[in-house]
C-alpha cells in the first residue's frame, strides 16, 4: 500500500504519516537524497492539504471510487468487513467480528500487504490463487467467499482475473523421476501446447519425436484436482460430512483417503504423459508456462514414493507444534502431499522445528542448506533434540566437517555456499557432491531463503535433485526486488503469520517501537551542509553530539530499569568512539573470537555488564535472549531488511511473558539529516507488521541529566576536530562475511522492511501505558488462547504419514 494510504488508514495518526517509500533503492546519490526529501515535503503538504478539505473522514478520498462505492453498498455492508477494488486489493477491518475467519481465508488466497492495528491489506496475485486452487480451493468457491465477504458485489473485472488465474489450475505438473525432471500430463493435448513454445521447446532434453507415454502411479483419490482422476480436498470433505462413523461422527478425510485408495484395485489403468527437460532450465520453464498461463504444480506424493527408501524419523513425544507452525504446515501438506513453497514466520517464532515437521512428515532424505557453518551445527543439534533421529543418519558438509549417512536414507545439513562453489573440490568434498547428486531427496529446506542469490539457488537445485522444497524466513524482503524469483526457484508463499498476534500470545516479544529525533549541533550541521562532502556527512550525523548524548541517556534510562541494552553501529568508527568514551564494550569484525565470547558471557552473566556495542556482525547471528533493549545509532541506508533482524534481535527475550513485560527498540536519528529519510524507508516492513513507531522529539529529564558527554562547547568543537580529521573510509560502513559468532550464542542467521509515526514521550514507551496494554493484551490472549486448536500436535503427522502406517 502506498504510505500515504496506509498512514491514513489508521485512524488519528500524528502528521507525519505520509513519508514516501515509493522507491527502494538502498543507496542514493547526494542529489538524489535532496531530491527525495524535498518530494517527501511535499506530500506531507499534498496530504494535509487534502484532510483539511475531507476534516471528517481523513481516509475516504484516498479511496477514489468512493462515490461509485456508495452506490453499490450493500444493505447490510457494516456487517461485512472487506472492501475489494478492481485491481484485486483487499481492504479487510480488523474490527469486524468476521475479521478472524476473513482472514484465515484471505491468508490463503491472497497475499498479505500490511498488517497494522485496525485495517489489513491483500493483494490477489496470480501466485496466490494459484496456491489458494492448490490448497483445496475451488475457482467458485474463492468467489463465492470473497464475494459474501465483500461491502459491495465483486466487479466482473476481479471475478474474470479469478477465473483466469484458476482455471489453468494443475493440467500439467513438474516431477521427478530418477534424478531427471519431466513435464507431465494426463492429456497429451496439453503437453504439445507447452511444447509449442519455442522457450520450452529449447529447454527440453530427450529427443523423442513424440511424448513419453506411461502407466500413472496408482494414487487413488487425491490426485490433483482438475484432473480426470482426481478428487479435490473438498470432495473428500463433502464425503467426510456424508459417511457416518460408528459413533455418529464423520469421518475424517484423512480416513477416507486411505479407505478410498484401498478401494482403487479394479480402476481402469490411466496413463500419463511426459517429456523430459533440461535440470538446469528448471526455473525457466516453470516461468514460462506460468507466462502462457498453464502454471505447472508441484506436489510430491511421499506416502506412494517406493522408489525412495524411508527415514526413520518422528517427533518425540514433547515437541508440541504450536498452532501456527501447525497452520504453515497444513498449507504445505494439503491433500496428503507436500507442495513446495515458502513459510515466513517472524525471528524466533520456530521456524526450525517447522522445519523438522516437514522432515518427519516426508520421511523420506531430507538435505537442509544453511547460511554459515555455525546454523549447520544448530539444525542438527534441534533435529536431535525434537526429533527421534539416529543421530549417524544425520550427515553435515561443510569446509570443516564432511560426512556422509551410512543407510539408505538420512539428513545431509551443508551451506548454500557448498553446494554451489565454482572452485576446485578437494577429493572429499567431491565425494559428498556425488552422493548427493546422484540421489532423490524427498524434500529440500531453504533456510533464509530469501537472501541467497537466484544465481547461486539455480546451482543448487541443478545439484540437487528434490522431490519438494520447503524455504524458511523471517522476511521475503529484498531491496533489489529479486525475491519474484523464489516463486519459480521454490514454489509460492504458503504461510505468513502475522507477528502482532504472536507477540500478543507470547510467542515473541512485545516490543515499543520508537524514532529518536535528535537536533544536530549548529557546528555539526554547518560541516553537514557544505557541498562536496558525500561520505563524511554520514559520519557527521551519526557522531552528532545530541545524538551521542540521546544515547547516553537511553542506556542510563534502561540500565536503572533492570534492561540489557544492545546497541548498534554499522559504522566502526562510531561504534569505537561511542563504547570507549562510555566505558561499555563493543564487539566488529575485527575482534578476535575469544574477546567475542568473553564479552557475550559477560554480557549475559554479569550483573555490571549491561551493556554492549555491536556492529552490523550482531544484526542476524545473535541469540541473546537476555537483550530486552536495542538502539540503533547507525545503519544500512533504508534497509528494511536490516531494521527487521534487529529487532529479530530482542523478539527471543527470554522475559517476554513477564507480567507487563515490554522490549524496547530506539532509532536515534539526525533531524533533518538524510538519516530522517532512510529511516522512515528502513521501518516499513515493521509497519506493514503492524508496529507503530513513535517519534520523540524530546527527552524527558534530559536536560536534568548531569553527566552528559559532550556538554560542553568546547568537547563539541574537539569532537567535531575528531570526526573532520577522520579518515573518509572511516565514514563507510563495515565490510564483514563468513561465520561471525560462535555457535554458541549464534542464532541461526536471519535476515529480514510509509511509517505509523505517532508523537510521543520516553514515558508514554515505559510508563502507565505499557500496564493498561498488558491488561488489554492479556484479555486478548486468553480469547486467542481458546481459538487455538486442541488436541496433540502428533495427530498432524499421523494425517501425512498415514498410509505408511
Ligand atoms: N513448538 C514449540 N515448542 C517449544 N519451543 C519452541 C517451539 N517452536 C520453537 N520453539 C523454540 O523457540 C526458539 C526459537 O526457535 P527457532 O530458533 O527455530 O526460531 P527461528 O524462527 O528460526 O528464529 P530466528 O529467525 O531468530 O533464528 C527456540 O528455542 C525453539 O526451541
Amino acid at each position: 500500500m502506498p504510505p500515504k494510504r496506509k498512514a491514513a488508514l489508521e485512524k488519528g495518526n500524528g502528521e507525519d504519516d505520509e513519508m514516501d517509500y515509493s522507491q527502494d533503492e538502498e543507496e542514493l546519490s547526494d542529489k538524489e537524497t535532496y531530491d527525495k526529501l524535498r518530494d517527501t515535503f511535499d506530500v506531507v503538504a499534498m496530504s494535509k492539504r487534502a484532510r483539511a478539505a475531507h476534516p471528517k473522514d481523513s481516509a475516504s478520498f484516498l479511496f477514489k471510487k468512493c462515490d461509485q462505492w456508495d452506490a453499490q453498498l450493500r444493505p447490510d455492508h457494516l456487517n461485512r468487513p472487506i472492501w475489494v477494488d478492481d485491481a484485486g486489493r483487499i481492504i479487510l477491518e480488523s474490527f469486524s467480528p468476521l475479521f478472524d475467519d476473513a482472514q484465515d481465508f484471505l491468508i490463503n488466497i491472497a497475499e498479505p500487504q500490511s498488517r497494522v492495528s485496525r485495517m489489513h491489506e491483500y493483494t490477489l496475485t496470480p501466485h496466490s490463487l494459484f496456491a489458494a486452487v492448490s490448497v483445496g480451493h475451488s475457482s467458485r468457491e474463492i468467489v463465492e467467499k470473497l464475494d459474501s465477504y465483500a461491502k459491495t458485489p465483486l466487479s466482473p473485472t476481479v471475478i474474470a482475473f479469478i477465473r483466469k488465474s484458476t482455471s489453468s489450475f494443475g493440467k500439467a505438473k513438474i516431477v521427478l523421476k530418477h534424478t531427471l525432471t519431466y513435464i507431465e500430463s494426463d492429456d497429451p493435448a496439453i503437453l504439445e501446447k507447452i511444447l509449442k513454445d519455442p522457450i520450452i521447446a529449447q529447454c527440453r532434453a530427450d529427443t523423442n519425436a513424440g511424448l513419453i507415454k506411461e502407466a500413472a502411479p496408482k494414487i487413488g483419490v487425491m490426485a490433483i484436482p482438475g484432473t480426470k482422476m482426481a478428487a479435490g480436498a473438498n470432495q473428500v470433505a463433502a464425503a467426510a460430512k456424508q459417511i457416518p462413523q460408528p459413533n455418529g461422527e464423520p469421518q475424517k478425510p484423512a480416513e477416507i483417503i486411505a479407505s478410498l485408495r484401498e478401494d482403487d484395485d479394479d480402476e481402469e489403468i490411466a496413463q500419463v504423459h511426459s517429456f523430459q527437460i533440461k535440470t538446469d532450465e528448471r526455473e525457466r520453464v516453470i516461468k514460462r508456462c506460468q507466462d502462457i498461463q498453464l502454471p505447472l504444480t508441484e506436489e510430491y506424493d511421499f506416502n506412494n514414493d517406493e522408489m525412495n527408501a524411508n527415514l526413520d524419523i518422528d517427533l518425540r513425544p514433547h515437541a508440541q507444534i504450536r498452532y501456527y507452525q501447525e497452520k504453515a504446515l497444513s498449507k504445505m501438506f494439503s491433500n496428503s502431499r507436500a507442495r513446495s513453497g515458502i513459510i515466513v514466520l517472524p525471528c524466533g517464532a520456530g521456524k526450525t522445528l517447522v522445519g523438522i515437521t516437514a522432515a518427519c512428515g516426508v520421511k523420506k532424505s531430507v538435505i537442509v542448506l544453511c547460511t554459515s557453518a555455525m546454523s549447520v551445527v544448530q539444525w542438527r543439534a534441534e533435529f536431535i533434540k525434537w526429533s527421534n533421529i539416529n543421530p549417524e543418519d544425520i550427515a553435515v558438509f561443510t569446509s570443516e566437517s564432511k560426512t556422509l549417512f551410512p543407510r539408505n536414507a538420512g539428513i545431509i545439513i551443508s551451506t548454500y555456499s557448498m553446494i554451489s562453489m565454482n572452485r576446485e573440490r578437494s577429493h572429499e568434498s567431491k565425494k559428498v557432491m556425488e552422493f548427493i547428486k546422484e540421489r532423490e531427496w524427498g524434500l529440500l529446506i531453504a533456510d533464509e531463503v530469501h537472501v541467497v542469490p537466484a544465481v547461486m539457488f539455480k546451482k543448487v537445485t541443478y545439484a540437487i535433485a528434490s522431490h519438494a522444497k520447503l524455504g524458511l524466513t523471517a522476511t521475503l524482503l529484498r531491496e533489489d526486488e529479486k525475491i519474484e524469483d523464489l516463486n519459480f526457484l521454490i514454489g509460492p508463499k504458503l504461510y505468513e503469520a502475522n507477528w502482532q498476534e504472536l507477540s500478543e500470545q507470547g510467542h515473541i516479544a512485545r516490543v515499543q517501537c520508537a524514532e529518536v529525533w535528535c537536533q544536530m549541533t549548529p557546528e555539526f550541521y554547518m560541516e553537514w551542509l557544505k557541498p562536496g562532502i558525500t561520505q563524511k556527512r554520514a559520519l557527521l550525523s551519526v557522531m552528532n553530539p545530541r545524538k551521542f548524548q540521546a544515547c547516553q541517556f537511553l542506556i542510563k534510562y534502561h540500565e536503572n530499569r533492570g534492561d540489557k541494552i544492545i546497541v548498534f553501529s554499522d559504522n566502526v568508527y562510531a561504534l569505537e568512539k561511542y563504547a570507549k568514551k562510555l566505558g561499555k564494550a563493543y564487539i566488529y569484525g575485527a575482534t578476535p573470537q575469544s574477546e567475542r565470547l568473553r564479552i557475550l558471557e559477560n554480557f549475559q552473566h554479569n550483573d555490571a555488564v549491561n551493556t554492549i556495542f555491536l556492529s552490523k556482525i550482531g544484526d542476524t547471528s545473535l541469540d541473546l535472549p537476555e537483550a530486552t533493549c536495542l538502539i540503533q545509532i547507525s545503519s544500512h541506508y533504508g534497509s528494511r531488511r536490516q531494521e527487521a533482524q534487529r529487532l529479530g534481535r530482542i523478539l527471543r527475550a527470554k522475559r517476554r511473558n513477564d507480567e507487563g513485560f515490554n522490549a524496547f527498540f530506539y532509532s536515534l536519528v539526525s533531524k533533518d539529516t538524510d538519516e530522517m529519510y532512510y529511516s522512515s524507508k528502513r521501518q516499513a516492513f515493521l509497519v506493514d507488521q503492524g508496529y507503530a513507531f513513535k517519534v520523540i522529539t524530546k527527552l524527558e529529564g534530559i536536560e536534568n541529566e548531569k553527566d552528559l558527554a559532550f556538554a560542553s562547547a568546547q568537547d563539541k568543537r574537539e569532537l567535531l576536530m575528531d570526526v573532520l580529521l577522520a579518515k573518509e573510509s572511516d565514514a563507510a560502513t563495515e565490510k564483514i562475511g563468513g561465520d561471525l559468532f560462535s555457535s554458541r550464542f549464534a542464532s541461526k542467521g536471519k535476515k529480514r522492511g510509509g511509517v505509523k509515526r505517532t508523537a510521543g514521550m520516553l514515558s508514554d514507551l515505559s510508563g502507565g501505558q505499557d500496564m493498561a496494554y498488558s491488561e488489554y493484551a492479556k484479555s486478548r490472549n486468553k480469547e486467542l488462547m481458546k481459538k487455538k486448536k486442541k488436541g496433540p500436535q502428533n495427530d498432524f503427522l499421523r494425517k501425512l504419514t498415514q498410509k505408511k502406517k
